[in-house]
């Protein structure tokens, strides 16, 4: 049973093609990394597959079911960026009538557990930092025991050492087999949390992968020489550059070219050709639309 399938889902807001296209599979028990920059139609797709927004064309099936029917027999759980946080409510009343309205939730003191909120109960969330509201959002989204979680940019309001704790909780919950889908802007958490990672810009999928496939998906090498007055980004193969210690660090899809360009042009001065890692595939990728 595929926890998650899309079909050929699109959607636009006036004339931004906000999500195009987009066929997916996630089978149940994966980890699955939804990565993109800005605007790439990752809260779009989520809303969408959460049944929030209507596909303008496609289709949703959560466990074989429509979004609908999956949320209101429990098995899915959302944490959105923001919001969803009745004012005035302390944490421990938002748990507990959760606790109350799902079918098969955890205890509320595990859930405080694995939101590392132990000893907030009773603070009520205009006093939570924006940390801890995360926190919260994440604790109401897993009290239910939901079979598939989806969650946008998590971990974005948290500190490192309040990001570690949270993708420990996660790899916890995820290791019962449940399924979980998260949209990050962040290479290496997509990159050390997900079993796999599909990558977004402008409303299409351009890679989907492991973390090696992805960096697969296109040779990337970085190419750094001597840096010289000169615009790199016109020669064959580079798709990004930089300057960096009085080196010209140059991102190429063919290497081979860029040296030789380089070498005709006469700029090959103390020549580096190194493999590149996953954020300059990454940024390659969306800079090529392959
Ligand atoms: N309510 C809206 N009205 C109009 N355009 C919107 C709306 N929400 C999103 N968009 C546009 O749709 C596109 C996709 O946006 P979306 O929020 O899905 O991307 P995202 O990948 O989640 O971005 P971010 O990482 O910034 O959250 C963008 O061009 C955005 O400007």
């Amino acid at each position: 049973m595929n926890a998650v399938d899309l079909e050929n889902l699109s959607y636009t807001y006036g004339n931004v093609r906000a999500v195009d296209d987009i066929t997916l599979t996630v089978p149940a028990g994966e980890v699955v990394a939804v990565l993109g920059p800005n605007g790439a139609g990752k809260s779009t797709t989520l809303l969408m597959l959460l049944g929030l927004l209507p596909a303008r064309t496609g289709r949703v099936r959560l466990f074989g079911r429509t979004p609908q029917a999956a949320a209101a027999a429990g098995q899915v759980g959302a944490m959105p960026q923001a919001g969803g946080l009745l004012p005035r409510s302390t944490v421990g009343d938002l748990l507990t009538f959760l606790h109350k309205v799902y079918p098969k939730p955890m205890p509320v003191a595990e859930a405080l557990d694995l939101a590392d909120l132990t000893g907030l109960a009773g603070r009520t969330v205009e006093r939570l930092s924006g940390g801890q509201a995360q926190r919260l959002r994440f604790a109401m989204a897993v009290i239910g025991r939901p079979d598939l979680l989806v969650l946008d940019e998590p971990t974005a309001a948290l500190d490192v050492e309040a990001r570690r704790a949270f993708w420990t909780a996660i790899r916890h919950y995820a290791s019962q087999g449940r399924t979980v889908l998260f949209s990050t802007h962040y290479l290496e958490e997509a990159d050390a949390n997900a079993d796999r990672i599909v990558v977004l810009d402008r409303g299409r999928v351009l890679a989907d992968g492991t973390a090696a496939e992805v960096k697969r998906r296109v040779t990337v090498r970085t190419v750094s020489v001597q840096h010289q007055d000169q615009d790199y980004s016109v020669l064959p193969g580079v798709v990004a550059f930089a300057v960096k210690d009085g080196r010209a660090v140059l991102t190429s899809t063919d290497s081979d070219a860029t040296v030789l360009a380089l070498a005709e042009a006469g700029l090959l001065r103390d020549l580096e050709v190194a493999g590149a890692g996953l954020e300059d595939a990454y940024l390659a990728l969306t800079r090529l639309e392959v």
